[in-house]
């Protein structure tokens, strides 16, 4: 009994000291967490909310880890190669010639448009879905070496495009793929093809493959090719920065429709929500580039999509245009609602940008 009693006593002493770390933790949380703002990253998918948290990483000197850099890698040729599938059979349907080029080569006007819609659109249609964070993968698999490879093919093959679909309709990386793949895709103009604003911008795929026939498996890309690599999010990510002596915690969730209903639990105690919109979207079309946009404003006017828009099919008409419709709903005016209008590729235009958030915020 006596032992029992201090027994008993050992085990109180020892919970009430658990109890009180407990307490002391809680009571750090809480203060910790009156000076953190909370910030979420919300939107539809595609719409780079992933790309922003990237920035942040570069912006606060956090940088990417090598293991980060690794999964970025085989996303990067699995983005690649997606979209390249995707180009070759925009290229046999329009019948457009291997070795391309398009200044020299003028195409008929409706060629030409119809093949910058559809390329144009690589980055909203091809993008495989099976490329997670979870799924993102390297095989040396060894199943398709038998492919035997048109190299000195002229022309567009259905052989060549056979191949292509076959390389890329795994849910893997084949490395062992991506010397034929860079001889495969050799004949077009890469970047006109893959154009400045797809999934993987034909100038990364273009320095990519030539650093892979230069360096073979040991390509590790850079921090720009990371911001142009797209992995569906599947999980939810946080990164966590000092500004002014304040925590900020950002969150990044999927924006997959079946991603949203894990958006719910993370509204709690929410300083402000950076909600993303990619307003090439409005048909698949790029707005960045002033040059195409124009372009591409011709091919698909605004209009035709919304017709409560009637101002002069312009960049800046339809910018302020969409911008109206956001503002428009805003059913509390007591918060507020601001629009900026930035690149989220683009280092130097996104900090702008993010400072600007972090000044409403803090003066809020
Ligand atoms: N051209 C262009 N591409 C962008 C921009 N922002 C992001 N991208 C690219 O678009 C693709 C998708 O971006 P993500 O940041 O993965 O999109 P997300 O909103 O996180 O998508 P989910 O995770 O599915 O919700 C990536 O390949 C990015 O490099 C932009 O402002 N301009
Ligand atoms: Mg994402």
């Amino acid at each position: 009994m006596g032992q029992c009693t201090s027994d008993q006593s050992v085990e109180n002493r020892e919970a009430s000291t658990i109890n009180r770390d407990i307490d002391k933790r809680i009571k750090l949380e809480q203060e910790s967490l009156g000076s953190t703002v909370k910030l979420l990253l919300l939107g539809a998918g595609e719409t780079g909310k992933s790309t922003v948290l990237k920035q942040l990483k570069l912006i606060h000197g956090i940088g990417f880890t090598s293991d980060e850099r690794k999964t970025f890698r085989s996303a990067i040729i699995l983005n690649i190669m997606t979209c390249a599938k995707t180009l070759v059979k925009a290229m046999a349907e329009l019948k457009i010639p291997y070795g391309y080029n398009p200044v020299e080569d003028r195409l008929s006007d409706p060629q030409r448009l119809q093949y910058e819609k559809y390329t144009s659109r690589i980055s909203a249609t091809s993008v495989d879905r099976n490329v997670t964070s979870q799924t993102v993968q390297i095989s040396s698999d060894t199943r398709l070496n038998s492919i035997e490879m048109d190299k000195h093919e002229n022309g567009v093959s259905e052989k060549r495009l056979e191949t292509v679909a076959s390389i890329t309709q795994c849910n893997f990386v084949l490395e062992n793929k991506i010397p034929e793949f860079a001889r495969l895709i050799e004949g077009c103009d890469i970047t006109f093809c893959f154009g400045s604003e797809n999934v993987v911008p034909g100038e990364i795929v273009e320095a990519i493959l030539s650093a892979w026939k230069d360096s073979g498996a040991d390509f590790i890309p850079t921090d720009q090719d990371i911001l142009a690599a797209r992995i569906l999010t599947t999980r939810v990510s946080d990164i966590k920065f000092m500004v002014q002596d304040i925590q900020f915690v950002v969150y990044d969730l999927g924006g997959q429709r079946s991603e949203r209903k894990k958006w719910i639990p993370y509204f709690d105690s929410v300083q402000a929500i950076l909600f993303l919109v990619a307003i090439s979207s409005y048909d698949q079309v790029c707005f960045e580039d002033n040059e195409t946009n124009r372009n591409k404003l011709e091919v698909s006017p605004v209009q035709t999509h919304f017709p409560s828009f009637t101002g002069a099919n312009t960049f800046e008409n339809a910018s302020e245009y969409f911008s109206r419709q956001f503002l428009c709903l805003n059913k509390f005016p007591e918060k507020k609602m601001y629009v900026h209008f930035t690149w989220a590729t683009d280092t130097k235009q996104i900090s702008k940008v993010l400072a600007t958030v972090n000044h409403i915020i803090l003066s809020d």
